[in-house]
């Protein structure tokens, strides 16, 4: 009894501490600082990409101690600086490299140039700062600020006012696996598709309610295959909504829904993956750093981020909720197989599914062929069923 009510109260505690860091991927998405706390070492951390002169003057001010800029290992790669850790952090002691347009440039752009200090080793809440820029779908970088002494009355209060939210950098760098098991499925509907009538729509939500995962229920589930037909599809707005031609997946998105329902039945789980994980308003930034010559992934590379940022955790659990273990998958992305496998998902086949190859996908289906491992051959090759002529 007594140990139940303890699992209790730290199952109450957990969650008020990670609805706390909830709370703070708000406000940095809203351009403020918030404070980690790491023992007894307090840092104030602030966004990059939504840094300006007052906003660096006044971290200054309430840290009383000069702010670093935290960049992740991709930048730093791209800078030249191979580090044995998952972030660094670049001191910015000497005020000439406090400019706003300067630590823009170091942090995302093509061209950082070559004048900073050697980056030292992140700390803890070096990395729960990353950790929360990339939950908040923002450039993975930050400028993070220990408090000095002397100015921790100030932002003591600070925080007993509200101006300023204090987590734990333990609880903010575990802020992608909070919603494990938590998943919630809110609503359904029957929505008839034009490639599958039989079709139902369930809508499901993260804890964090930042992000929403759609299961296509396609057919009577007492029908399906033993092997059921899935699809994992990451959510693209340009290409599944507006028919972009830069990308593939408007075209794999219908075909998916087309075959799915040919099989007699199975899901589509459409997941809140925008880019590849980034986010649309960094997919949109390295589609810019596209035109200028960089291919998807050197691309994705300069704004900090891995070549590939998904997780597969959500599909895992809406797999679970939809009482499926076994699946016949359709993807051309070993990735995707390996995760699922690794959830204790049973994929028993693999089916190739594609779009057609246009003058403006060329490139990006081979990087992903030849740089990602993509099994993408027999599009490039033109057996695809709709290519183009002349590719
Ligand atoms: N960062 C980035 N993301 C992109 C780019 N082009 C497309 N994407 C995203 O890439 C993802 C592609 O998703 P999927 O088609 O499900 O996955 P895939 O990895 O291609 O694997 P399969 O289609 O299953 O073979 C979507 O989230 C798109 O928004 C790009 O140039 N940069
Ligand atoms: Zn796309």
């Amino acid at each position: 009894m007594r140990s139940a009510q303890r699992e209790n109260n730290l199952s109450h505690a957990k969650e008020t501490s990670m609805h706390q860091v909830e709370r703070a991927i708000f406000d940095i998405r809203r351009g403020l600082p918030v404070l980690l706390r790491d023992g007894d070492q307090d840092v104030l951390v602030h966004p990059i990409e939504n840094v300006d002169d007052g906003a660096l003057d006044r971290l200054i001010a309430t840290a009383g101690d000069a702010p670093g800029l935290v960049l992740s290992r991709h930048r730093l790669a791209l800078l030249g600086k191979t580090l044995d850790t998952s972030a660094a952090r670049l001191p910015l002691s000497s005020l000439a490299i406090l400019d706003v347009r300067r630590l823009n440039e170091l942090a995302f752009g093509a061209d950082a140039g070559e004048h900073f200090q050697p980056p030292v080793a992140a700390s803890r809440a070096d990395h729960a700062a990353l950790t929360l820029m990339r939950r908040a779908l923002l450039i993975p970088a930050a400028l993070t600020a220990r408090v000095a002494r002397k100015s921790r009355d100030r932002v003591e209060s600070l925080i007993e006012s509200g101006a300023l939210l204090a987590v734990e950098a333990s609880d903010a760098e575990h802020c992608f696996e909070a919603a494990s098991g938590l998943l919630k499925k809110v609503s359904e509907a029957r929505i008839p598709l034009a490639d599958a009538v039989d079709s139902r729509f369930m809508l499901f939500r993260e804890p964090d309610g930042l992000r929403e995962h759609i299961a296509v229920v396609i057919g009577d589930p007492e029908a399906w295959l033993d092997a059921v037909p899935l699809r994992l599809h990451s959510a693209c707005l340009t290409g599944d909504l507006f028919g972009s031609l830069r990308c593939d997946c408007g075209e794999q998105l219908r075909n998916a829904v087309a075959d799915i329902d040919a099989m007699g039945g199975g899901v589509l789980l459409y997941l809140a993956q925008e880019g590849r994980g980034i986010g649309l308003a960094n997919k949109l930034r390295a589609y810019a750093l596209q035109d200028e010559g960089l291919d998807t992934l050197d691309a994705d590379q300069v704004l900090g981020f891995g070549e590939d940022e998904r997780r597969y955790g959500v599909a895992v659990d809406m797999l679970a909720a939809l009482d499926i273990r076994r699946v016949q998958l359709l993807t051309n992305n070993p990735v995707k197989i390996a995760a699922l496998i690794e959830g204790g998902i049973d994929v028993a086949d693999r089916q190739a599914l594609y779009g057609r190859l246009t003058e403006q996908n060329y490139r990006y289906l081979t990087a992903k062929s030849k740089r990602a491992g993509h099994m993408l051959d027999a599009v490039l090759n033109g057996h695809s069923k709709g290519s183009p002529d002349g590719f």
